[in-house]
């Protein structure tokens, strides 16, 4: 008796190094280039791949079960993925959940983006750990014809994330105001229902829930594009300042919006309050520097030590570049740091309400650890104004 047919592969995975890896295409056809990284969260599919700071990379998600409980409007970060696309291990059953609207192949093809299934990820995470994150083609086609030299090409002529500004890619078009609030609480706290302190949020790849935790801490929402100036955000009388998250590497970011957050801190006492990509932003316009990672931090389950309160949060992180800890300047301390490899995951400017994380105290998908930092943000602009 001979073994049944294997199923023609319709995807394929190419690596700069020549490495290929076929699998079963889903979502959109076509083709894709951009960094790959892997993810080891164990759930939150939809918000991962809709998180604007996955511009320029595909995803490969460790947890082998992705596309199980289908997707709802709710869940997207912003309104379309952002990921250029994603690899899983298993190919998405049909959806088992009560929020189900659409199964993930239908809303990926839908929003043009591309997956392959059936891929040994294991294998796969192991190269991206031994390599850093590598330049990577993805490839999807029903009758499964594929070019591997033109793929493998394709992605060795990716340029890479380093010198990349996506912030101007993912953020608002238009200035708007934000008043959603979280969903759920995180154990030991409420939502404070008045919005008693006005703060701008400079949108450079925001996801919706770091939006809703400010909300929900109390805070009145502007927000504003990437490129505002310090004119623009001080049009609008703030108690205090957000810096987003966001894609690419900070130092190009960073040409832009560092003068105007030097502005901000040269000229006002305002509170400042910075996640990931807005965390690279203020330490740069502190005068420290950012370094490329090798394969970066993507889970939900990165340990990070609080040297203020000694405690061990576990968090969200989402990140490929890092700040330089060691080159912070006097008057500038490290407040927070990762256990997994001792990098830099928070900055704080001495006796100033000036300070910013690495990590995502947001979640979404992740643990609730850090939300403290939300109120303490709040608590500050109730200082300032006191
Ligand atoms: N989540 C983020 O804001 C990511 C910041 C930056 N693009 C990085 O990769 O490090």
């Amino acid at each position: 008796m001979s073994a049944p047919a294997r199923p023609r592969p319709t995807a394929c995975l190419a690596l700069a190094d020549g490495s290929i890896f076929y699998g079963m295409g889903f979502g959109a056809t076509g083709q894709t280039v951009a960094e790959l990284c892997f993810n080891t969260a164990m759930t939150g599919y939809q918000e991962i791949m809709t998180d604007p700071s996955y511009a320029g990379q595909i995803v490969t998600f460790t947890f082998p079960h992705i596309g199980n409980v289908g997707t709802n409007p709710e869940d997207d970060e912003t309104g379309d993925p952002v990921a250029a696309g994603m690899v899983v291990k298993w190919m998405p059953t049909t959806p088992s959940s009560w929020r189900n609207i659409q199964p993930l192949s239908d809303w990926l093809a839908a929003r043009g983006r591309i997956a392959i299934g059936g891929i040994d990820t294991r294998r796969l995470t192991r190269a991206i750990r031994q390599q850093g994150a590598p330049h990577a083609a993805l490839a999807h086609d029903p009758d499964g014809n594929f070019d591997i030299e033109a793929l493998v090409a394709t992605a060795r002529s990716f340029a890479g994330l380093e010198g990349m500004d996506l912030a101007k890619d993912v953020t608002c078009a238009q200035t708007y105001r934000w008043n959603e609030m979280r969903w759920a609480w995180p154990d030991g706290y409420a939502p404070q229902t008045e919005a008693k302190h006005k703060v701008v949020a400079v949108d450079y790849g925001a996801k919706r829930n770091i939006l809703r935790c400010l909300a929900s801490a109390g805070c009145d929402v502007t927000v504003l594009p990437a490129t505002a100036t310090y004119d623009d955000i001080m049009a609008h009388k703030p108690d205090g300042v957000f810096l987003s998250n966001g894609p690419g590497d900070p130092a190009a970011t960073g040409a832009y919006a560092v003068p105007m957050i030097r502005d901000v801190l040269d000229k006002t006492d305002l509170p400042v309050f910075g996640i990931c990509l807005g965390h690279q932003m203020l330490a740069l316009a502190l005068g420290a520097t950012t370094v490329k990672m090798s394969h970066g931090h993507h889970g939900a389950n990165h340990p990070v030590k609080d040297y203020d309160t000694g405690k061990v949060e576990i968090t969200s992180m989402n990140h490929g570049f890092a700040v330089d800890g060691q080159s912070l300047p006097e008057g500038v301390r490290e407040t927070h740091v990762s256990l997994f490899d001792g990098s830099n995951c928070g900055i704080r400017v001495d006796g100033r309400p000036v300070w910013s994380v690495q990590h995502h105290p947001e979640a979404s998908p992740g643990p609730q650890d850090s939300y403290y930092l939300f109120e303490r943000f709040s608590e500050a602009m109730a200082a300032r104004n006191a």
